[in-house]
């Protein structure tokens, strides 16, 4: 066996690596079978060790940043969707099972906030529908396993785009929503000025297209969004109020999300939409983004990386009203509860509907410098800071919440301060890495342990 088994691997060793400079050599058809016999078992080992070594390194490799050109951004194309067994799913999963529920279109529902938000309203028996386009602004399989925690619970993650009119259609045909929770969106305030098309897409085109779906349903859902703290811009009065001018916004993030306040008012006057917009302050907790410096800034401290901390012209503070995801979640599905219906039906008002815009912030503003001394006491693990200038690139110094009005029209309350916060973070950022970290080397293991089968069958031969 072994003697005939040397010609044939001196001939594959020989052969040229351009094909088509490969000249055919006749040989027995005994010969060609014994190739074919030996040379697939090597080809599936290597082809095996290959596999393993890749989802080896993909698994273990940590959240991505931003990318950074946009032809590797995402796709907008909507995955395929339709059908009897898909439209059972989607009414299933927005079917409400409690009293007086709501029916809730979720976009964005595998992002951060929507996870959590789908979660929540699931658990009180609302219906839920997810939509998720899974772009790769950050590590998708965070995505994919934010998805699969609400599956679990009852909740259908469709993949499509808000910018696919028909899906938004199809959508509103199987399921009479009385909800729109639109959280799907660009988020990042400095990504804005590596990939600005990608903020007008998602943040105005992709608002106007739901926007216009919703106002030829019938019924006209009600619409809560989010909007952002980034709207009050260079405002120096504090704490922001929603009086306060958001004229002057700082970044291209901000100034899509003011767009989108000021599309939310022309839908709402002509064609009676109820709409209620959030204003978010650097929500943070666990499940959370990748892009933002408490999540990059754990991982670096842990990786024993440098980071950046950013302060103002002459040493100034640079500070954040950090919100607990927790309070925010409170905070959207109270915005849901007390919405006023739509007014009007199949494109045309019938009556004024509500406008509503909401501070859903913790008010009590931290410096980025004290929240890496709470991240150094919890990682147990010394930063290395490095302080900057911060950049011209769209970051604001401060943000303060003023919060009465969430607190009088919608009872929101937040009660988590940013170490508590924190301290839950860490606790899911270890359990999470890590497990991913051990299930990559399960499968690693598992892999290797094939790979040991099939070359003592080899050595056997
Ligand atoms: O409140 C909001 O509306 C916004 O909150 C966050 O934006 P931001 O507050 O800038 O959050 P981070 O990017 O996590 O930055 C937090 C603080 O860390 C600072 N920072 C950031 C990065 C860095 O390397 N170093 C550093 O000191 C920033 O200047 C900022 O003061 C979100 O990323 C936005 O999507 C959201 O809309």
């Amino acid at each position: 066996m072994t003697q005939l088994l040397k010609p044939m691997v001196s001939h594959i060793d020989n052969i040229p690596s351009t094909p088509g400079k490969l000249k055919t050599e006749k040989s027995s058809p005994y010969i060609s079978r014994l190739r074919l016999h030996y040379s697939l078992p090597k080809l599936t080992m290597w082809s095996f060790l290959f596999l393993a070594l890749i989802l080896f390194f993909v698994l273990l490799s940590p959240p991505s940043s931003p990318p950074t050109n946009q032809s590797s951004r995402r796709s907008l194309q909507t995955t395929s969707w339709g059908g009897p067994v898909w439209e059972r799913r989607v009414r299933s999963s927005a079917r409400v099972r409690s009293g007086n529920g709501l029916s809730v279109l979720v976009t964005g529902a595998a992002g951060f906030v929507g996870m959590h938000v789908s979660s929540m309203l699931k658990r009180r028996g609302d219906g839920v529908l997810g939509l998720d386009n899974f772009n790769n602004y950050y590590d998708i399989g965070l995505k994919r396993s934010r998805k699969a925690l609400i599956e679990r619970a009852g909740v259908f993650v469709v993949e499509g785009d808000i910018n696919d009119p028909a899906l938004l259609r199809k959508l509103f045909d199987v399921v009479a929503f009385t909800h729109v929770m639109h959280l799907a969106a660009q988020a990042g305030v400095r990504y804005a000025m590596q990939n600005p098309s990608s903020y007008v897409n998602s943040n105005i085109a992709g608002f106007v297209n739901l926007l216009e779906v919703c106002k030829s349903a019938n019924p006209q859902p009600a619409i809560v969004w989010a909007s952002s703290s980034s709207v009050y811009g260079l405002n120096s009065k504090v704490p922001f109020s929603e009086k306060d001018r958001t004229d002057h916004p700082a970044s291209l993030y901000a100034a899509t999300k003011k767009a989108g306040e000021e599309i939310a008012h022309t839908y709402n006057h002509i064609y009676g939409l109820s709409i209620t917009g959030l204003r978010f302050f650097t929500v943070y907790g666990p499940w959370g983004r990748p892009d933002m410096a408490y999540f990059f800034f754990t991982k670096d401290i842990l990786k024993g990386n440098p980071i950046t901390i950013f302060e103002a012209a002459n040493h100034g503070t640079v500070a954040r009203d950090f919100t607990y995801i927790d309070d925010v979640v409170k905070g959207c599905l109270a915005a849901l509860d007390t919405a006023k219906k739509s007014t009007g039906s199949g494109g045309k008002k019938k009556g004024s509907a509500q406008l509503r815009i909401f501070n859903l912030g913790n008010t009590s503003p931290v410096p980025v410098s004290k929240l890496v001394s709470i991240l150094e006491k919890l990682l147990k693990v010394k930063a290395r800071r490095r302080v900057l200038p911060m950049p011209r690139n769209g970051d604001v110094q401060f943000t303060h919440a003023n919060i009465s009005l969430a607190q009088k029209e919608l009872g929101y309350k937040p009660s988590t301060d940013l170490e508590t916060g924190l301290k839950n973070f860490v606790k899911w950022y270890l359990s999470y890495y890590d497990s991913k970290k051990s299930a990559c080397y399960r499968v690693y293991n598992s892999q290797q342990r094939s790979l040991e089968i099939l070359s003592n069958d080899l050595k056997g031969i």
